[in-house]
């Protein structure tokens, strides 16, 4: 996140980071949320086949063992990719994946479930919604210990997909948030847009996807994020929610 805060410890209970096994050791690759007790959301190109993954849930600083977290393995078959997904076209969207737990996450009040929006809800130009995540605090900088947040106004499709913003890049399944000095970076990947309702809760509206390649906070590119209201049915059917 370019240019955000520290986050409130454990404000984001849904917040996961993704880490893969390379060398022995795991490495935050992405953020995700936590759907349900068994199933954590993320980006599809967050995913590489051939890794072994686990998420963390209940984590802040990632540079040491504060005490809530819980390290849950997931086993490669139980990964699914959205079918529409192609790691070779991310303007083409589908940029979602849902992951099952090998054990079920212990929820408690730092480890929650995110709600999920209304299937087609769309959200308001201007609306106020959060980023977070541990992705790099500015193009090709470093990894944050501390979860990071920042306040991105969303950009309805009206406005992200003018000429000079991202014109035809931008796709109706998609979400655009910021576009000014603020903005998400490699790492903040399959994480969280989180925006309150007028109901007081916080829906997780976005799962971030990507930003320009010349650069993660350039102006008229908001952070492009998966929209999640255009992906209940897919989400229902491979949660097999009864
Ligand atoms: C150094 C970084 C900032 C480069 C930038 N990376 C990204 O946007 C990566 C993942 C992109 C998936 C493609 N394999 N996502 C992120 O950094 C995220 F914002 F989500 F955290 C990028 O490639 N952006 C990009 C690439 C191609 C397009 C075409 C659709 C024009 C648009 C954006």
């Amino acid at each position: 996140v370019v240019n955000g805060e520290d986050a409130v410890p454990y404000s984001w209970p849904w917040q996961v980071s993704l880490q893969y096994e390379s060398g022995g050791q795991f490495h935050h690759t992405c953020g995700g949320t936590l759907i349900d007790a068994n199933w954590v959301m993320t980006a599809g190109h967050c995913i590489s086949p051939s890794r072994k993954y686990k998420v963390v849930l209940g984590e802040y600083d990632r540079s040491k063992e504060e005490g809530p977290e819980q390290h849950i393995l997931v086993n490669s078959e139980d990964i699914y990719v959205h079918p529409g997904w192609n790691g070779n076209c991310v303007a083409c969207g589908d940029d979602i994946a849902l992951l099952k737990l090998s054990r079920s996450a212990e929820l408690n009040d730092k480890v929650q479930l995110g709600c999920i929006p209304p299937p087609g809800d769309l959200l308001p130009n201007g609306s106020p919604c959060y980023i977070s995540g541990w992705g790099r605090l500015y193009t090709g900088g470093p990894l944050p210990s501390i979860l990071q947040q920042a306040l991105l106004p969303s950009v309805d499709y009206a406005h992200c997909s003018q000429p000079d913003w991202w014109s035809y890049t931008v796709k109706e399944t998609m979400v655009c948030a910021g576009g000014d000095i603020r903005s998400g970076c490699n790492g903040d990947s399959g994480g969280p847009l989180n925006c309150r309702a007028a109901d007081g809760r916080w829906y997780v509206h976005g799962v971030t996807s990507f930003v320009s390649a010349w650069g993660c906070n350039t102006l008229k590119k908001p952070t492009v994020f998966t929209r999640v209201s255009a992906f209940n049915n897919w989400i229902e059917e491979v949660v097999q929610v009864d």
